[in-house]
């Protein structure tokens, strides 16, 4: 027992000794795993840049950059000089990361779900409903991708170009037709909106219902406070006011689809069938079919009709590039029956066209970029951007970069005759984010070219109208422009004209018709007086830069007098002549040069013509239907028609927007072959008199031998 309490203490030593050896082993193993933790870990080191004030950050200054279209001149560019590529900054009360270049946009887009997340303000979110397509991740984002971007890949778009093309005559004609001044912005708006409703939805677009939606697009990047009046409580307001009439539609049809399943009836075609048909199988909720229905509008709404006006503001002001356009769109019109739909074949030999649209998107992007959360610590270029912080990719990185587009400010569509490096070129962003719709955005933009290109001339009421953003970019008058049809007789017409006239020649006497011939002579006199006088001021009768044109002893067939106009210019016929050169350097071989065929105001429209060919008496000058190419461009010229408004006198060559106004309805550029171009004057005020000997040898319409021959020399191509 004497032993017991020695056992007793020895056991306690033990138990105290084991006690403190294994606190110290714990802690020392703890200690060693903090430091080794703390050893692992890199330094966070944050990209270079500016927090700004408290809580606001650089808000003001973005948001300043941004109402004045200048984001990449007043905000992004100045910081990428600064800072680089990588910059820190906090607007809308968040520290952002504004990530710019090929490699940092792959990075950003390619990683969606992995190392961000797309993050839209919440009065976006709340507006176009928190089940829409960008609002979801995951396999939820999956699904819905899946529905959206197979309704609208180019297969699902074959189906779709027949209702397309019917939509953009029907909005043309009822828009368009009757008019002399549009705003092309509000039509392009009204075109996108019915494209997505008749054509996408197969539901009619009622009066109102425009109105109504985009009253909640003005909401979507507002504050989403909601006090009476407010941008965003009216935004909701309008918001439910669509989300009742979705959701009759939505139950609609899919009692109407349910009994036609039943009765093993048509596939589902429409991007709407398609979302009722997923909600029929249980893959998605009402919610999410109403919420994506109101999110189509809101992302095809703005940014096609935007991509729209641009296009043409950019022809207008390139007239180079218009007629390489025209060219395209003529030839496929001359293969298309009366009232024969384009087909995807036809959207794709519109080649040339589409890279227009391109280099418009690459200069002024519908959208110039969009904002992800980082979900977790990316590390990159040797900084950290850190988790939860938000990060913006901008087009502007790489657009306007002149190591990835030579010359980067200017227009030139043939850059994209080579193919782009990847993540490069970005207005339908990337990755799996990328533009579900962006087949139909270039679908919709190419038909709406080729109907307005061959029916219409245009030009712009203000060539220098400024671009505005709020946040998306828009023309701030809405981009008004002139038009007027191109005339499009059907050959029976023509024949029925020529009919006609004949019977009327036969009534008409000898007398009569030397009556008429002399009071069209005087009238045309008077007319070459004032053109003699403006000739002389422009002291352009310097022969050393003029050829001479000789009208009177052409051979017009009988053929060729088929258009009682054609003839009314015939009796006139000697007094008409070619005026005022003037050509754009024309990026074509040869010493080819471009120029602008200017006819007089009175000029009837054409009529029938193939292979037009000028050539000059002295032949130094040849001058072609557009390029060398065989080319009918019958369809061409009947655009050609007078205007009432010709723009001579405001024309500044050193401007190109001004050169634009030149352009008027009445020219179009044709390619010319010229022999000494170095002979014709740059100075506008010396334009010289470019006269025709024999102007038209393979005539086949008398009024191009009488229509004003404009080259227009301009310093800008
Ligand atoms: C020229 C016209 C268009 C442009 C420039 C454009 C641009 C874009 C861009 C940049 C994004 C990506 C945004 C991001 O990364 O956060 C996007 C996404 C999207 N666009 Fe477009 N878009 C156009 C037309 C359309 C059309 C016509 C539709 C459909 C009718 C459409 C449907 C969508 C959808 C559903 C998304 C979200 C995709 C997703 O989150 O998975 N867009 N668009």
């Amino acid at each position: 027992m004497a032993l017991e309490p020695n056992f007793l203490l020895s056991w306690i030593f033990l138990c105290i000794a084991a006690t403190i050896s294994s606190t110290l082993f714990f802690f020392r193993k703890k200690h060693h795993k903090f430091t080794s933790k703390k050893l692992q870990q890199p330094k966070k080191k944050l990209p270079p840049g500016e927090m700004g004030l408290p809580w606001i950050g650089e808000t003001m200054e973005f948001y300043k950059a941004q109402k004045n279209n200048r984001v990449f001149e007043d905000f992004v560019n100045p910081r990428i000089i600064k800072h680089g590529n990588l910059f820190k900054t906090k607007i809308m009360g968040s520290p952002t990361i504004v990530v710019n270049g090929a490699e940092a946009n792959r990075l950003i887009l390619s990683n969606e779900f992995s190392l961000v997340v797309s993050s839209w303000p919440s009065s976006s979110v709340q507006l176009m409903g928190m089940n829409c397509i960008m609002a979801k991740q995951g396999e939820k984002h999956r699904v819905l991708r899946g529905i959206v971007a197979n309704s609208l890949s180019y297969n699902g778009l074959e189906s779709l170009l027949p209702n397309l093309c019917d939509t953009v005559q029907s909005h043309l004609e009822t828009q368009w037709r009757g008019k002399e001044e549009i705003s092309l912005y509000r039509s392009t708006k009204a075109l996108t909106f019915t494209v997505v409703f008749e054509c996408l939805y197969g539901i009619k677009v009622e009066l109102g219902m425009l109105e109504i939606f985009e009253r909640v697009l003005e909401g979507v990047f507002a504050l989403p406070v909601e006090f009476p009046c407010s941008r965003f409580a009216r935004a909701k307001k309008a918001r439910l006011e669509i989300e009742t009439l979705l959701v009759e539609k939505v139950r609609e049809k899919r009692r109407e689809m349910e009994q036609e399943e039943e009765e093993a009836e048509r596939p589902n075609t429409t991007l709407f069938s398609r979302l009722v048909q997923g909600l029929i199988k249980g893959d998605i909720t009402e919610e999410e079919v109403v919420d994506n229905m109101v999110l189509l509008v809101f992302a095809a709404h703005d940014t096609t009709s935007y991509a729209m006006a641009m296009t043409f503001k950019m022809l207008a002001q390139h007239p180079t590039c218009l007629h390489t356009l025209l060219k395209e769109h003529v030839q496929i019109k001359a293969n298309k029956g009366e009232g024969e739909y384009l087909t995807v074949e036809d959207v794709k030999k519109m080649k040339y066209s589409w890279q227009v649209v391109r280099e418009t998107m690459r200069l002024s992007p519908p959208i110039f970029g969009s904002f992800r959360k980082a979900v977790v610590d990316i590390n990159y270029g040797g900084f950290t951007i850190p988790k939860g912080w938000k990060v913006l990719w901008t087009t502007y990185g790489t657009h306007y970069n002149p190591e990835i587009f030579e010359d980067p400010m200017s227009f030139n569509p043939s850059r994209f005759d080579k193919p782009v490096q990847a993540y490069t070129y970005l207005p339908f962003g990337g990755g799996p984010r990328l533009c579900a719709g962006h087949q139909l955005a270039k679908v919709s933009i190419l038909v709406f070219l080729h109907f307005v290109v061959t029916s219409y001339d245009w030009s712009l009421v203000y060539p220098d109208e400024t671009i505005s953003m709020d946040p998306l970019p828009f023309p701030s008058l809405g981009m008004p422009i002139k038009i007027s049809p191109k005339v499009n007789r059907t050959k029976k017409e023509r024949e029925r004209e020529l009919k006609h006239t004949r019977r009327e020649m036969e009534k008409v006497g000898e007398d009569e018709e030397k009556t008429i011939g002399e009071a069209s002579n005087s009238t045309e006199e008077t007319r070459n007086v004032k053109e003699d006088e403006r000739i002389t001021e422009e002291g352009s009768t310097d022969p050393s830069n003029s050829q001479t044109a000789n009208f009177e002893n052409h051979d017009v067939s009988e053929y060729e007098m088929e258009d009682e106009e054609v003839l009314e210019l015939f009796r006139r016929s000697s007094s008409l002549r070619p005026k005022v050169a003037k050509t754009n350097n024309f990026p074509y071989p040869n010493k080819s040069e471009e120029m602008v065929l200017q006819f007089p105001e009175d000029t009837p429209a054409e009529t029938e013509q193939t292979n037009v060919e000028f050539h000059s008496m002295t032949d130094t000058s040849e001058i072609a239907g557009p390029g060398a190419e065989d080319l009918d461009i019958s369809v061409i010229l009947e655009g050609v028609r007078s205007s009432s408004d010709s723009k001579e006198d405001s024309v500044d060559s050193s401007s190109d927007s001004d050169l634009s106004s030149y352009y008027f309805d009445g020219s179009l550029p044709v390619s010319a072959h010229v022999e000494e171009p170095a002979h014709l004057p740059k100075d506008e005020n010396q334009m010289p008199l470019l006269r025709l000997n024999q102007p038209v040898q393979q005539l086949t319409s008398w009024r191009n031998c009488c229509g004003l021959l404009e080259l227009l020399r301009a310093d800008d191509p």
